[in-house]
């Protein structure tokens, strides 16, 4: 845990602990009782924080899986079952998982607004069964008595206020483990989440019963306020609402999800004092929803992303004013002695054939990359290279042709299962959530904890910013470095490179093309590189094949390939113009 993170946690823990003191102490017992309902939104809110915030899923069932745990409380209330209101509590919360992985199921299949319909489907389907059946205890009477400790509205503002900071800080954990972490890059691109390795299906599962977990307790912990719930506690249209409210403030920061608790207990009481209708408040948030919608940033998330990107200004700045390293001119790099090209085949790919329709965008491809080496795939544009790397690593399937890493058939194998085993890649846009810092980023990538050395000498070796400095104010040309350096720091079999150097001055390509040269031997890893930019294939490459019209054009030592005028003639348009 950092400095920051230290001081926020600090602060948030101690105005947990001035609530629970000047809350009864300073309110009357009707305030009181509307600061318990702000707390219970809180908690239901860090259910959408989950799934919405970090995983970007568009949940409209959230108060679904609240009901089912108010409905567990109850149960398990009028049979008097044992263990007590802090035992049902997490029964509550853990019935509505089943539930939540049920729902979750579609969401491997569909995405956006499709997946709002069928959650919102079930949340329609939970209303009606409510409104058929009523909650346990409604026709017995028996109302939920709190725990004696927790009996007074005070003491159980205390309770509401314990839960809910357990819960923020058992999130906060969680998200600094690689399975909260890949939430963040799921929200932001599923394929760059399966080339790190993530199984998507698991982390939207995850999530959606995560989320489903909380909403549950939440719903219990309105059951033991009011004693007795009905269905309209829980009605579709506060779903809907709440959603609104979660784009908005960004529950999944805990700050934002009290705001959210805060403004949905006020609201209601503050059109109820006017005399206006209660769905005027949906209405409003959803409106302010629209905008933070458009802008895509949710109001605790752009007071968050400020502050770190002053701290981390303010950092970069400071390092500016250090001694600088010379550029590395063509000529210094030029020099630069080719890998040797290693010894027994590590990728060997055999007949690869993929059509787009009736376009044939690989004919009968035969490549090999060797251990220790660093293969070029060089062409025109159109030529062929992207699909290669996309079939290789199992984001095109029904290609024709084998594929093996490392002697053994990958071609059954789904993306994140290829990079599994041992094959990574980048891709021509990065899609890196921008609420990452590089460590975090890098940390994804390797699929394992990485020491602060281990990810500074990455940084350092590919030339990006200190670790702490988040996405959202590094170049695009660095973020392919950093896509670069988190496909290296999972150490792969073999890494394939999709245009690495696009970004980048003439000096900064040469650089890297002479870093990469030395990576086999430095990391242990392999490389496929696809580049348009050929001083840097002459200074990384120690082979090089040349890919036209999705056939193989010439393969070999790279200078004799780069020499060869059918190669110039196909790259150029005409044989009598040098390649470099
Ligand atoms: N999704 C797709 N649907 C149909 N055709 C496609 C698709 N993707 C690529 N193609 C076609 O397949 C061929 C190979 O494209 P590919 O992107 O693999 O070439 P490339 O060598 O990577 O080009 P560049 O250097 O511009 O990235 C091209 O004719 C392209 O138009």
């Amino acid at each position: 845990m950092n400095m920051i993170d230290k001081r926020a946690w600090g602060m948030g823990l101690g105005a947990a602990v001035l609530a629970c003191v000047a809350v009864p102490a300073l309110f009357s017992s009707y305030w009181t009782y509307l600061a318990i309902t702000a707390v219970v939104g809180a908690v239901i809110m860090q259910s959408y924080g989950v799934i919405v915030g970090r995983a970007g899923v568009m949940s409209l069932c959230q108060m679904s899986f609240a009901a089912i745990g108010a409905w567990v409380v109850l149960r398990l209330n009028l049979a008097d079952a044992p263990g007590g209101f802090l035992l049902w509590l997490v029964l509550g919360g853990l019935a509505a998982v089943p539930v939540g992985v049920a729902i979750g199921l579609p969401a491997l299949r569909i995405r956006g607004v499709n997946l709002a319909v069928v959650t919102f489907g079930f949340a329609v389907s939970t209303d009606i069964v409510l409104n058929a059946n009523q909650f346990p205890g409604t026709t017995e009477l028996k109302t939920l008595t709190r725990p004696g400790l927790f009996s007074g509205n005070a003491a159980y503002f205390v309770l509401t206020v314990i839960v809910f900071t357990l819960l923020a800080l058992g999130l906060a954990l969680f998200n600094r483990t690689r399975l909260g972490m890949s939430w963040l890059e799921l929200r932001y691109s599923e394929r760059a989440a399966a080339a790190h390795g993530i199984s998507v299906a698991r982390s939207k599962l995850a999530a959606f019963a995560i989320s489903a977990f909380i909403a549950g307790v939440g719903g219990g912990l309105m059951a033991g306020q009011l004693g007795l719930v009905v269905s309209s506690n829980f009605a579709m249209g506060q779903s809907l609402a709440l959603f609104a409210v979660a784009i908005l403030i960004g529950p999944h920061n805990p700050e934002g999800a009290v705001m959210g608790g805060v403004f949905g207990a006020v609201m209601a009481t503050i059109l109820e004092k006017l005399r206006l209708p209660q769905d005027l408040g949906g209405m409003l948030f959803g409106l302010f929803a629209v905008f933070a919608l458009r802008s895509g940033v949710s109001q605790t998330d752009f007071t968050r992303a400020r502050k770190r990107e002053r701290d981390a200004r303010k950092l970069l700045a400071a390092l500016a004013d250090r001694p600088q390293e010379p550029e590395v001119t063509a000529a210094e790099a030029a020099p630069a002695p080719p890998a040797p090209a290693g010894g027994e085949p590590c990728l060997e790919v055999r007949g690869l054939t993929v059509r787009y329709g009736e376009v044939v965008a690989l004919d009968a491809i035969d490549l090999t990359v060797p251990s220790g080496g660093v293969v070029g795939l060089i062409g025109p544009n159109g030529a062929g290279k992207s699909t290669f790397i996309a079939a290789v690593t199992g984001f095109i399937g029904g290609y024709q042709g084998t594929v093996e890493l490392a002697g053994q058939s990958i071609d059954r194998l789904s993306p994140s299962a290829r990079a599994g085993r041992g094959l990574r890649r980048t891709f021509q846009t990065t899609v890196i959530a921008p609420e990452l810092t590089q460590y975090e980023y890098l940390t994804i990538g390797a699929g394992r904890r990485l020491s602060r050395e281990e990810a500074d000498e990455l940084l350092d070796f590919f030339g990006c910013p200190p670790g702490e400095v988040p996405v959202s104010i590094v170049d695009v040309g660095t973020r392919r470095l950093l896509d670069v350096a988190a496909a290296i720091a999972a150490r792969p079999k073999v890494a394939l490179l999709d245009e690495p150097a696009a970004g980048q001055s003439a000096a900064e390509s040469l650089k890297l093309g002479r870093r990469l040269a030395e990576v086999p031997a430095r990391f242990g890893v392999s490389i496929l590189l696809v580049e348009h930019d050929m001083e840097l294939v002459r200074a990384a490459c120690a082979q090089v094949t040349v890919l036209d019209f999705g056939h193989v054009i010439a393969s070999g030592s790279t200078r004799d390939v780069l020499d060869d005028p059918a190669v110039m003639a196909a790259y150029l348009g005409t044989a009598d113009v040098p390649l470099v």
